[in-house]
Formats: structure tokens, C-alpha cells, sequence
């Protein structure tokens, strides 16, 4: 096990993140061990182990005595988060922090026409803000049989937790669960008859405004065993995700332009670094105190001064129940065909 040392898990904080090899995950783990250098266990969890050792490299270069782990896990694949899960019992006692950050946009579309219909109305910010009616994308399904968006964002995340609950679930002390969801998460995105979103054409809106209800119910859930879940919105970032979504000369171009139009919405945050900021902050914060219902939302000023914002979610308790359940059918469902 790269960098494990048994026995520092007693004193340290443990935070596991995934999807930290790269972007806001990075940029995450990097202020994270800033802040608190010495008093942190970090646990890179990536499905590319080489990519994983590069980030490791890295983050070991600005901070050379931080204790920064490794852990291969593919969120997309039953086995592999089952397995993950079963070693990060055997390391550690409990976990302080899980960062759920891990995420897909694949085979990305914007629809031109329906872009600049978009300029030239009254739904121009909230366009750029979220992204709204302007993005599709294409889903493969997996080898487990489950939409690849879903399993990736949302349901490998929901089985790792689940697997994690005895070091998530203390009564004297208390832990965090942090989801990485998006402006682009809509309730017109989502249909509870089909959770996996296989029928539609944007199945990372849905992915995210279905993590966005989970935190909820986890929250119901777990609230009473020391366990608290939240979500956080990065804003806009260009990170290998959204570079996929036009040719790289084009970002290139169009980056005085997002510098500008962060003047008018603060949402452009733009550098993983500042798109990390609700993470870096939901750490510091007292989870009692969290509103199980807001989004945190990074955001970055005209003059490039980051803070975080909580905005109300566009959820009901009702519904974030019923798809709890029905992760539950799923979760029992996997589980029996995989032998576990
Ligand atoms: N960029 C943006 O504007 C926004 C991003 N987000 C969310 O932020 C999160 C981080 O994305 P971002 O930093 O932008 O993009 P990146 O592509 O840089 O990071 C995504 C991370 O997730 C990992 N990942 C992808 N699929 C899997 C998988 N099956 N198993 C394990 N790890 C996986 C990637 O690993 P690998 O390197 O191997 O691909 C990578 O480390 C995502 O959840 C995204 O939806 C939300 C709102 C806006
Ligand atoms: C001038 C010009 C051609 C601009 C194109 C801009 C769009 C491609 C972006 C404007 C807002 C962006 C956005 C996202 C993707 C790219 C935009 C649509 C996300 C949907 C990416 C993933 C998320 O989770 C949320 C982002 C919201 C904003």
C-alpha cells in the first residue's frame, strides 16, 4: 500500500477523497494539506493507480512530510468499489471526511441553437450560471448493467458510503459526508421512474440532482449516529471535464471572455483551486450547523476574492426518500448478483 503507515490513523484526521487525482479533487487535497499539514491522513482514491502516483508526487513536492495515501477504486464498477471499500476497513478505524467528488460528463453536446436563442433572453445568466437546456450527453451502460453516469456520480458513491458506515458512524464523534453536485443538478433532469436516467439525454443533470436528494436522505438517515451529508457546487471550472465539451483552442479563446462575464456572475470560478473553495470550507465548518437542504456554492468575485454561499436546493423530503429506497432495492439487487 503506497505511503500506508499503521497506527497514524489514531491521531490524524482522515480524509478520503475521490476522483483526486485531477481538477477540483486535487486542487482540494492541496489546500487541504496547506491548512492542516501535519494533522491529516489524506487517501487518494482513483481508478488509474499511475495517475494517482503522479498526483501523489505532486502534492508530496509542495508538502513533503504530509502522510498522503493511495486507493484504486473505479466508482463505476460494482467489484471494484466493494473491494476498495474492504481495504479502507482494514486501514483505518474510522474516517472523518469522505469527499464523494468523482464524476463524469461524457461525450458531451452544446446545442448551439438553443445557446444563442439563450443570449438573446432573460434566461441569459442563469444559462451561464447552470448551464440550462444547452448540454446533452451520450451514456454507455457498464458491465454491471447500470447507466455509466449514474453508477460513476452517484449510486458507486452511495455503495462505498454504505460499505464505509462503521467508520462513518460514531456517537462520540462526528463525520462528513461531502458530495461535489453542480448548478447544472435539475428536478426536469431527473424522473424517479427512471433514476438511472437511461431513457434521456442528460444524465449528469440527473446524476447530480440525484445526489443532491441522497444527501437529504442520508441526512434523515444517519443524522443521529454522528454521520452528516452535504453537497457543494463548484461553479464553473475548467478542469479536464469541461475542457471534453469544445476544441481546446476555443477554451483558449473564450477565457477573456469567462473573465469578463465573471463580473456579472460570480459562478465563473473558473481555477480548481477556487472551484475547491465550498470543499475547503464545508471541512472547517461544524456539521450540526450545515442546512441539509442548501447547496454550498464556491464562488469568485470580479476581483478574484473566493467565498462560499449556501442556496436553497430545489428538493423535497418526500422524494428524496422514495429514491433512497429505491438505492436500497438496487444496492440489495447488485449485491446478490455479484455473490456478496
Ligand atoms: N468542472 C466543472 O465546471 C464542474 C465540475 N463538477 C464536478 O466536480 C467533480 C470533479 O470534476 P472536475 O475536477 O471538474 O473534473 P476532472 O475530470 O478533472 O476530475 C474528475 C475526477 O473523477 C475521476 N473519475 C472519473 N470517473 C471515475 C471513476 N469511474 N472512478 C473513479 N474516479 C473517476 C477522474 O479520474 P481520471 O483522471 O482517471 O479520469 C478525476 O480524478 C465532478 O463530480 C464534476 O461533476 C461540478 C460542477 C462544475
Ligand atoms: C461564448 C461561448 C461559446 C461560451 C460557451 C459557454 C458554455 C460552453 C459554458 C457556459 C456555462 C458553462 C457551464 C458548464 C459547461 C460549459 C458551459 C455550458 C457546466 C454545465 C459544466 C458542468 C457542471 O457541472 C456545471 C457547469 C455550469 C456552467
Amino acid at each position: 500500500v503506497v505511503g500506508f503507515q499503521p497506527g497514524l490513523t489514531k491521531m490524524k484526521l482522515v480524509v478520503l477523497v475521490t476522483g483526486a487525482n485531477s481538477g477540483i479533487g486535487l486542487a482540494l487535497c492541496g489546500r487541504l494539506l496547506s491548512e492542516v499539514p501535519e494533522g491529516l491522513q489524506l487517501c487518494l482514491a482513483c481508478r488509474n493507480m499511475h495517475r494517482a502516483e503522479v498526483a501523489r508526487s505532486a502534492l508530496l513536492t509542495s508538502h513533503p512530510t504530509a502522510h498522503i495515501t493511495l486507493l484504486q477504486m473505479d466508482t463505476s464498477s460494482i467489484s471494484s468499489v466493494i473491494k476498495a471499500a474492504q481495504e479502507v476497513r482494514l486501514r483505518y478505524e474510522h474516517l472523518d471526511y469522505l469527499y464523494l467528488n468523482a464524476g463524469i460528463m461524457p461525450n458531451p453536446q452544446l446545442d448551439v441553437k438553443a445557446f444563442f436563442k439563450g443570449l438573446f433572453s432573460s434566461r441569459i445568466i442563469s444559462m451561464f450560471a447552470t448551464g440550462e437546456g444547452i448540454l446533452t450527453q451520450q451514456d454507455n451502460v457498464t458491465s454491471d448493467g447500470l447507466q455509466e453516469v449514474f453508477a460513476t456520480n452517484l449510486f458507486g458513491h452511495f455503495l462505498f458510503a454504505r460499505e464505509l458506515e462503521p467508520l462513518l458512524c460514531h456517537t462520540h464523534r462526528s463525520s462528513q459526508l461531502i458530495w461535489t453536485s453542480s448548478s447544472n443538478a435539475h428536478r426536469s433532469a431527473f424522473d424517479l421512474e427512471d433514476m438511472q436516467h437511461r431513457r434521456g439525454t442528460q444524465p449528469y443533470s440527473s446524476s447530480k440532482y440525484a445526489s443532491d436528494l441522497l444527501s437529504l436522505a442520508l441526512n434523515t438517515r444517519y443524522n443521529k449516529q454522528g454521520l452528516y451529508s452535504s453537497v457543494i457546487c463548484p461553479g464553473f471550472v475548467m478542469t479536464n471535464l469541461t475542457y471534453n465539451i469544445l476544441p481546446s483552442f476555443l477554451w483558449t479563446l473564450l477565457m477573456p471572455i469567462f473573465w469578463l462575464i465573471r463580473v456579472f456572475t460570480h459562478t465563473f470560478t473558473l481555477t480548481p483551486y477556487n472551484g475547491a473553495e465550498a470543499l475547503f470550507c464545508l471541512f472547517k465548518q461544524k456539521p450540526e450547523s450545515l442546512d441539509p437542504y442548501a447547496k454550498y456554492h464556491s464562488l469568485t468575485s470580479g476581483l478574484g476574492k473566493n467565498y462560499t454561499e449556501p442556496k436553497k436546493m430545489d428538493i423535497d423530503l418526500e422524494m428524496s426518500e422514495l429514491l433512497y429506497k429505491k438505492l436500497l432495492i438496487l444496492e440489495s439487487h447488485v449485491k446478490k448478483k455479484n455473490s456478496l
